[in-house]
């Protein structure tokens, strides 16, 4: 295999375990070096972040983690920075972390056992060294009061490897957790750092310790990379870059459908079609002729649309009722390469069936598990699996959004979105996402490709639109900067 590039792979914390090992069994590196090697570098990104700082105030807990904050802990006091330093639990008799706690101690460091804050002058910086990748229950007495405390003291945080009560391997959070202005992680990236309550990482920076990537293994998910489409062949004409058909916009939900194929159109799709009986959208051909809207009472008339169509959007606003249910029928029945979302998911929920073969499912976290028959509560705690098991269930490309959104192919590949923002938590973004995928479909993308360019693409295109604030970005403004994204320009 060749070497994972280090910035895009991500890691289990088992597997992050494992060459944590390697490095010590196979390259008899100790424990102790590395934890020195990941106290300097995380000291170092400190005083990079915040060089003024004087006064460091470090908690450490019992474990390895612990170990590197008793480290950084020694390196400031050799720079001559004031450290107090919060011991919770004594770290194991012989083990690197209670070796790591001497060499403090010897550095002339002293040690208390609980965070006293009236007793304690208010920091320059925090240092969090209470839980790393060992994390395995929500803190509870002295640990939670030692997050909260963290969290309330108005005063930057270093997190050590993980933000203290953050899940490295799912992102969610058992109980409290550290909100962190960076993270300073180690050896390997966690993929638990990049979705869902991953913000509470604040910044992070990777510090690979210098260990070469034999010990590395095959990564559990990667991140996305910024990239557009090829330039298109000079003979490019309209029937080159396919036809999308947009099927939904039932009485009073045209909006959706519209978007849509609107996204679908500045994508590149060289022929984009709507099927739909909301009226104003039938009215709005006059004006925008490029989205050919026609009125669809069945599936009788939606036949012929689908035999000229390359691709299919189906789902937004289509309803559940029997007119969208008989052209969600129809549609699916046409075999063609397909992107499922909005109702045409919860259809699907309510009726499993054969399913085309290029498939893409794009639900958010709440129609997932519908689809799963869990909660959506379940879905979060542990996104990969959820996202792999609808892959798997449904032979298809999933999509599942939210904050980090995943990709995951059936034979178990997850991509994940490192770029988003609270914005787009509005109507039509999901609309605006099955559009730009069906357009990459019908450009040639294969549907994992083209879930994983578009929802690159849709994020990208999101945050260069929240320039401008967050608050009233809607998914119109995101087509501008889009058209350039998806051409390989600069937003
Ligand atoms: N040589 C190495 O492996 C390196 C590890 N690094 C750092 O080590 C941590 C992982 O350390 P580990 O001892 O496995 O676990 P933690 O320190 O994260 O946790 C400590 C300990 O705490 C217990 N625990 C977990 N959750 C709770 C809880 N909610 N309440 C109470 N106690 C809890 C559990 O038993 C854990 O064992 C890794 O993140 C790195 O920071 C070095 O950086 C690199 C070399
Ligand atoms: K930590």
């Amino acid at each position: 295999m060749s070497a994972p590039h280090l910035d895009t792979a991500l890691f289990t914390p088992a597997q992050a375990r494992a060459i944590d090992r390697r490095a010590i069994d196979e390259l008899g590196i100790p424990g102790f070096e590395l934890m020195a090697r990941a106290a300097a570098a995380a000291y170092a990104q400190l005083r990079r972040l915040w060089p003024e700082a004087r006064h460091l105030r470090i908690v450490c807990g019992a474990g390895n983690n612990g170990g590197d904050g008793y480290l950084v802990g020694r390196d400031a006091l050799a720079a001559g920075l004031h450290v107090d330093l919060v011991a919770l639990g004594m770290p194991k008799e012989g083990g690197d972390a209670a070796l790591a706690r001497q060499a403090f101690l010897d550095a002339g460091g002293t040690a208390t056992a609980a965070v006293d804050d009236d007793a304690l002058a208010t920091p320059d910086v925090i240092v969090d060294a209470l839980y790393g990748t060992g994390l395995n229950r929500a803190p509870e007495g002295e640990a939670k009061a030692a997050v909260e405390a963290i969290n309330a003291a108005g005063v930057p945080v270093l997190a050590l490897d993980v933000p203290s009560g953050l899940s490295a391997d799912t992102g969610a959070a058992p109980g409290v957790a550290v909100r962190a202005n960076a993270t300073a992680t180690f050896i390997v990236h966690k993929r638990g750092l990049h979705t869902h309550l991953a913000e509470l990482a604040g910044t992070v920076v990777l510090h690979p310790l210098d260990l070469p990537a034999s010990i590395l293994e095959a990564p559990d998910a990667t991140l996305l990379t910024p990239r557009g489409l090829p330039p298109r062949p000079r003979d490019a004409h309209k029937g080159s870059n396919g036809h999308v058909l947009a099927v939904g916009g039932d009485h009073g939900t045209g909006g959706a459908v519209r978007m849509a194929a609107e996204a679908a159109a500045r994508t590149g799709a060289g022929l984009v079609s709507v099927a739909t009986r909301e009226q104003h959208v039938l009215a709005m051909n006059a004006a925008r002729p490029e989205l050919m809207a026609h009125a669809v009472d069945g599936p009788q008339t939606l036949q012929p649309m689908l035999d000229k169509a390359s691709v299919v959007a189906l789902g937004p606003g289509i309803g559940q009722a029997a007119w969208g249910h008989a052209l969600w029928q129809t549609a699916l029945d046409a075999g063609k390469p397909t992107v499922l979302d909005a109702d045409g998911l919860n259809l699907l929920h309510a009726e499993p069936r054969v399913l085309p073969a290029a498939i893409v499912l794009t639900p958010h976290p709440g129609e997932a598990s519908r689809l799963l028959g869990i909660t959506t509560a379940d879905v979060q705690a542990d996104r990969f699996h959820a996202v792999r098991t609808l892959a798997r269930k449904y032979a298809a490309v999933v999509v599942l959004k939210g904050n980090g959104s995943l990709i995951a192919a059936p034979d178990g590949r997850v991509a994940v979105c490192p770029w988003g923002n609270p914005g787009m938590a509005s109507g039509g973004m999901g609309d605006t996402l099955t559009g730009i995928i069906a357009g990459l479909l019908a450009q040639g993308c294969e549907p994992f490709d083209a879930a994983c360019l578009g929802v690159g693409l849709h994020a990208r295109a999101a945050d260069a639109a929240a320039r401008h604030g967050e608050r009233g970005l809607l998914a119109g403004d995101l087509l501008d900067p889009l058209r350039r994204l998806v051409n390989g320009l600069e937003a």
